[in-house]
């Protein structure tokens, strides 16, 4: 309830501090503010057991102002699944500007994705929806793909640049990275909340520079 009250709160103070912002900057605020708000009810409720009327009244508005931008609930899930998946080019950008060799930039990448799945209320809880899209009736992104696909691509270059041993497959590494990630985050959140996520990482990702470098 606070991480909501001061996100609802943080809105408020944008139209106070410089007079009004112009109509599609306060639009564009009000639907990030939703998005978050929404992100949060998601990760720890769940999509079943959150309704418009909580969002609604955690960024106190009306219901019919949140329909106002998210006509469905389902559309708020989409959007928010949707913003989970927009983190990682980001993320792929800040990482690429340190100019690691592929195999340290796939595993920076990884290192990135814990701190945001810890951090990220949109990450969190597109998370949670992904799990839970068998009973959300909508068109969500296709899980774990474009993970796999960036690894194994990154991997790749490792490989013919002789950073991995001469018997590893990168598609085989890249699959299995993606799954053991997509564990340590899963485990660490349902123990832990996923506050001990970067140690659990750490340790995985130890275990598979071990396993993948000549
Ligand atoms: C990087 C591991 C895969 C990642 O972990 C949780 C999740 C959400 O579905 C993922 C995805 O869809 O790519």
């Amino acid at each position: 309830a606070a991480g909501t009250a001061s996100v609802a709160f943080n809105a408020r103070k944008i139209t106070t501090a410089r007079g009004p912002e112009p109509r599609q900057d306060r639009s564009a605020r009000t639907k990030a503010v939703i998005l978050d708000v929404a992100s949060e009810l998601f990760a720890t409720r769940g999509f079943r057991h959150t309704s418009v009327k909580d969002i609604a009244e955690a960024v106190e508005m009306t219901k019919g102002a949140v329909y106002f931008h998210y006509p469905t609930k389902e559309a708020l899930a989409v959007a928010v699944v949707e913003g989970h998946y927009a983190y990682w080019p980001r993320l792929l950008e800040d990482v690429q500007k340190r100019e690691l060799p592929p195999l340290e930039t796939a595993l920076a990448m990884l290192d990135g994705a814990a701190l945001a799945f810890r951090d990220n209320v949109v990450v969190r809880g597109g998370a949670r929806l992904q799990i839970e899209r068998p009973h959300i009736d909508a068109e969500l992104p296709t899980p774990y793909v474009d993970w796999t696909e960036l690894l194994r691509s990154l991997l790749s270059d490792a490989y013919d640049k002789g950073q991995l041993a001469s018997d590893v497959d990168p598609g085989a590494a890249a699959r299995s990275l993606v799954s053991a990630f997509f564990g340590v985050q899963h485990v660490s959140d349902v123990l832990h909340g996923r506050a001990d996520i970067t140690d659990r990482w750490a340790e995985t990702r130890d275990l598979f520079l071990r396993a993948l470098r000549p």
